[in-house]
């Protein structure tokens, strides 16, 4: 890795000098004007009246189905202490104004150690090795408009895998008349059959589909439930109640076989029918996926409409049920969130992420969803915060930039964009 594709670490971090230069020069550019006061709500519901592909539709749907704005207030009141991201900024309503406040100008007698002691505070619950499961050969490829060839998806895996990550999401064994982009799972698995250095999970949505796994050589399965009744008819045709009847049949036969089965959420935050999803929902559907056996229980924000404002609280919910350590978040990113998602589930202890190569993905049932978490940004962030992911980053863009140019499309990663230019801009000099 060349030092212009390592992320900026904390022993990189500006001297005292050079915050102060930037600070005198740039101290208005981020000052708040006066008609900004409480940019919060400003921001909110800017955001949603001004995204240049939302249509009028997209705007009454985001302003009438999810009251976001009003639900984030409530919620900062009722959680200010676990929201762990400093009281300042939770009166203030908005981190801009904080950082404005006096308490929080540097003073020119602060020094390095002052530095470390603040991102000490802020940074010191995060785990040190998190395991990265890459989601992209599945939940990237399922929606995708046109069908991609077997041996694309069986190249891809071998990259993603290459690229030192742990768990590899390769296929769905569902019905080809509801996904018929993952129509291929047998062919897929044959073709991975004795790869070695991940883990290659694939998803079963009730004892056909395990059964059917298990002939093709999976060695590890995934069941998905929903915490939202609408989301989980129009998903797997069933009731939330008749899904987890299903799972707890396929726990069962997978407890024969000796295979680790995880167990998903979906819906987390939001459902496109039904709006806002109480935590309180989403504890119940883990807790049932942990009590059946799901070694992990992955959190799906389907549809990418959640904060660090929402996901707290519903963490909160479900880490009193169920061990943190078998938990994983799975963030799509259709409102720019999943980073600083990502870091609020850090911070509350959270080890596992799933993310997708070059942010493919959505589900074909969650309409307007867009793809995964890219797990290059990902990676850039966590080994920025001196996390070990085992993963090499180049190798991992090497792998986006395979799917990228097969799929005809640019990454919908920033830090391969970014990196991206960054190696053209090079190879002219
Ligand atoms: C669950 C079913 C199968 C119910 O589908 P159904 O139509 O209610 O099932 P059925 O039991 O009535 O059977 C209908 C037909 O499907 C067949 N069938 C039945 N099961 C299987 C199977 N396993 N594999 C292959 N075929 C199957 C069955 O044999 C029959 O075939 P026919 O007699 O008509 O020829 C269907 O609704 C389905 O396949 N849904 C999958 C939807 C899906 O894959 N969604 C995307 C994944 S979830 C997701 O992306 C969210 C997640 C995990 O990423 C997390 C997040 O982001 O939140």
């Amino acid at each position: 890795m060349s030092s212009l594709e390592e992320p900026l670490g904390f022993d990189k971090l500006p001297s005292m000098n050079t915050i102060d230069r930037i600070q005198r020069f740039s101290s208005g550019a981020c000052r708040p004007r006066s008609d900004d006061m409480g940019m919060g709500h400003c921001w909110i519901e800017g955001r949603s009246c001004s995204s240049s592909n939302s249509s009028e539709e997209d705007y009454e749907y985001t302003r009438e189905t999810f009251p976001w704005k009003r639900h984030t207030r409530d919620i900062r009141q009722g959680n200010r202490r676990a929201m762990s991201l400093g009281s300042n900024h939770m009166k203030s309503g908005s981190i801009c104004d904080s950082w404005y406040s006096p308490d929080h100008q540097h003073s020119s007698k602060s020094n390095d150690k002052d530095i470390q002691g603040i991102t000490n505070k802020f940074l010191k619950g995060i785990p040190r090795f998190v395991k990265i499961v890459e989601v992209g050969p599945r939940d990237g490829l399922q929606n995708e408009k046109n069908i991609v060839p077997t041996d694309v998806k069986v190249e891809l895996i071998h990259r993603l895998v290459s690229s030192g990550l742990p768990v590899v999401e390769a296929t769905s064994f569902v019905s080809p008349k509801w996904v018929p982009q993952l129509a291929d799972a047998r062919d897929v698995m044959e073709a991975v059959h004795g790869l070695e250095g991940s883990r290659l999970p694939v998803l079963t949505p009730n004892l056909k589909g395990f059964e059917a796994a298990v002939a093709a050589g999976a060695k590890e399965v995934a069941v998905f439930a929903s915490a939202s009744e609408s989301f989980s008819k129009s998903n797997i045709n069933c009731s939330i109640e008749e899904s987890l009847a299903r799972y707890r049949a396929v726990t069962r036969a997978a407890k024969e076989f000796s295979i680790p089965v995880r167990g998903y959420v979906s819906c987390v935050i939001g459902c496109p029918q039904e709006g806002s999803i109480p935590p309180s929902k989403v504890a119940y559907v883990a807790k049932e996926l942990h009590d059946m056996g799901c070694f992990e229980i992955s959190l799906g924000d389907t549809i990418g409409v959640g904060t660090p404002g929402t996901v707290v609280p519903m963490l909160e919910a479900v880490m009193a049920l169920v061990p943190v350590e078998k938990l994983a978040v799975h963030f799509h990113d259709t409102y720019g969130q999943s980073l600083p998602n990502i870091l609020v589930s850090l911070q509350m202890g959270v080890s596992i992420l799933d993310s997708s190569i070059a942010g493919l993905g959505g589900c074909p049932y969650a309409k307007g969803a867009s793809g995964n978490v890219a797990t290059e940004d990902v990676v850039y962030m966590l080994h920025g915060l001196g996390v070990k992911t085992n993963v090499d980053l180049v190798k991992l863009l090497s792998a986006g930039d395979f799917i990228c140019k097969q799929l005809g499309r640019p990454s919908g990663s920033k830090t391969a964009v970014a990196l991206g230019r960054v190696t053209a801009d090079a190879s002219k000099i």
